[in-house]
């Protein structure tokens, strides 16, 4: 039996009285590329940070390629790579310095570092920038340098959130088909997203989250099958299943009293 990449069984967590994630069961295959779907306050974070062991499930267990991890979260860190949407940066650093002291952490030998790093800032158009220090990037570079560092001692599992939020679109599109071209050697990642057409674009598989239960989980043609949409999009899907269609019916409410009232 292949042990899958990622395995959440019955995972809860409750902040005091709040329940942010109810008793969620997920496994996702290696090479998956998931999306990871929900409105403001669904339990994204809340789970990622779970997955990442920071943060420690109030019942359930999280493994990481068959570990633990929270039983043995050496072992499982090694494997792994997280990006937050506020990453946490060395501002004194050099781009350049904190990719190295990232591979010197994971033990990465330095002409495997060498080629990684420079491929990788290539990619994200950084190569020019890499001497400066991090204090003087714009907001976009540091998420760009963040997700360098993430990749560049080639974690089997890497956790994104809200990756493309700060991101040029040829930045969002270098992202897409570098995280394709890995998923498809065998990384496996985790992207939460408010992004839709990001996860219907380039996600094998979506799940989406609301009020910390899982409503929906397939590949877009399943999701459409199985909620009989048949062509309609993945944002149609969404705002239907997480009651957001409600608003947009307040909304055209509003829009009509408003176009009623200049008359
Ligand atoms: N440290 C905390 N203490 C108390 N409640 C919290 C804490 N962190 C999150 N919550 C609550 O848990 C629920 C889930 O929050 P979470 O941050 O996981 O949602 P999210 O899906 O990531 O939202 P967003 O898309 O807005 O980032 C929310 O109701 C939130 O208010």
């Amino acid at each position: 039996m292949t042990v899958a990449s990622i395995k959440l069984t019955n995972i809860t967590k409750s902040y005091r009285k709040q329940l942010a994630v109810h008793n969620l069961n997920l496994e996702i295959p290696k090479g998956e590329l998931f999306g990871f779907l929900g409105p403001n306050g669904a339990g994204k974070t809340t789970t990622i940070k779970m997955m990442t062991g920071l943060l420690e499930p109030s019942t359930g267990s999280v493994e990481i390629g068959g570990i633990n991890i929270w039983e043995e979260p050496i072992e499982a860190k090694k494997l792994i790579a997280y990006v937050p949407d506020q990453p946490n940066l060395y501002p004194k650093l050099t781009g350049w310095d904190y990719l190295e002291f990232i591979a010197s952490v994971f033990r990465i030998p330095q002409d495997t570092f060498q080629a990684k790093a420079e491929e990788l800032l290539r990619v994200f158009r950084l190569t020019d920038r890499a001497d400066e220090l991090i204090e003087g990037y714009s907001h976009g570079m540091k998420q760009k340098i963040a997700i360098c560092g993430a990749l560049v001692h080639e974690p089997d599992v890497l956790f994104l959130d809200e990756p493309t939020v700060g991101l040029d679109p040829q930045s969002a599109r270098s992202l897409k088909s570098l995280l394709r071209r890995l998923c498809d050697n065998g990384m496996t990642a985790f992207v939460s997203t408010h992004i839709l057409e990001i996860a219907e674009q380039m996600c094998d598989r979506i799940g989406i989250i609301s009020d910390g239960r899982i409503i929906a989980l397939g590949t877009m043609d399943e999701l459409k099958t199985h909620e009989e949409k048949g062509e309609q999009s993945l944002e149609d899907i969404f705002l239907e299943l997480t009651g957001g269609e409600e608003q947009q019916d307040i909304i055209s409410e509003i829009s009509k009293e408003d176009q009623g009232d200049s008359k």
